[in-house]
């Protein structure tokens, strides 16, 4: 897809997380979901990809879930599980091809917290995604890959470190869309190769397995 629909734009989840459902219909098998995130973790640095190995996803504890409603049973369960969304040999493919790039000390593996948008958070809010052990916040994402999961998909979702976020008071700087906007374009040279390679190795994995 070139872009998707956000929450803040006033889109139900449901709607946001549609395509996905559309896909799966088409016959596709796999998800690989990316998307801009502040950096929450200390080690990570603009321009740095994380591998998703789990998400919080704030609008789900207020029952927003794009699985609200009458359960489609021809996609799949009442009640999914979630865990194991995020798939490991993928996500180890995916630093392998990291790896055989020279880009491995710029992937890392870490937890995705969902909140709505459109507004950034507020330090106080960030303080708390990283006390609940989030690594990068987000508008998107969780609830499409839980409309995955739910008609059983296999999931790689990553995210692009587009800003760090600020978690003390005392500092000046600032988060703005342009910026994130602007490191997304400078990234283009390496999410493009990435995520080419990651879809190779993961054809040739099926290819081979169906040998
Ligand atoms: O659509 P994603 O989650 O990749 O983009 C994030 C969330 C907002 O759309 C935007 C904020 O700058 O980046
Ligand atoms: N919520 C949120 N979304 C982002 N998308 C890109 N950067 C950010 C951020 O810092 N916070």
């Amino acid at each position: 897809m070139q872009g998707r629909f956000h929450y803040y734009e006033g889109y139900p989840l449901w709607k946001c997380a549609m395509p996905v459902r559309v896909m799966r219909l088409l016959g596709a098998t796999h998800l690989i979901a990316s998307n801009a995130a502040g950096g929450l973790n200390k080690c990570y640095k603009v321009g740095d990809i994380m591998l998703i190995k789990d998400h919080i996803n704030m609008l789900g504890f207020g029952g927003n879930n794009p699985l609200r409603g009458p359960n489609e049973s021809r996609f799949g369960p009442r009640f999914p599980s979630m865990y194991g969304v995020y798939n490991k040999n993928i996500i180890q493919t995916a630093k392998r091809c990291a790896a055989e790039e020279g880009w491995g000390d710029m992937v890392h593996e870490g937890v995705y917290s969902c909140v709505g948008g459109p507004n950034f958070e507020t330090i106080a809010e960030l303080r708390m995604l990283e006390l609940l052990g989030a690594d990068a916040v987000g508008m998107s994402t969780a609830h499409e890959v839980i409309i995955a999961t739910h008609c059983g998909m296999t999931v790689l979702a990553f995210s692009l470190i587009t800003d760090m976020c600020i978690t003390d008071y005392e500092t000046d700087d600032d988060v703005n869309h342009e910026e994130v906007l602007s490191v997304g374009k400078k990234s283009e040279k390496v999410l493009k190769p990435f995520v080419t390679r990651i879809v190779d190795s993961i054809a040739n994995q099926l290819q081979s397995k169906s040998c």
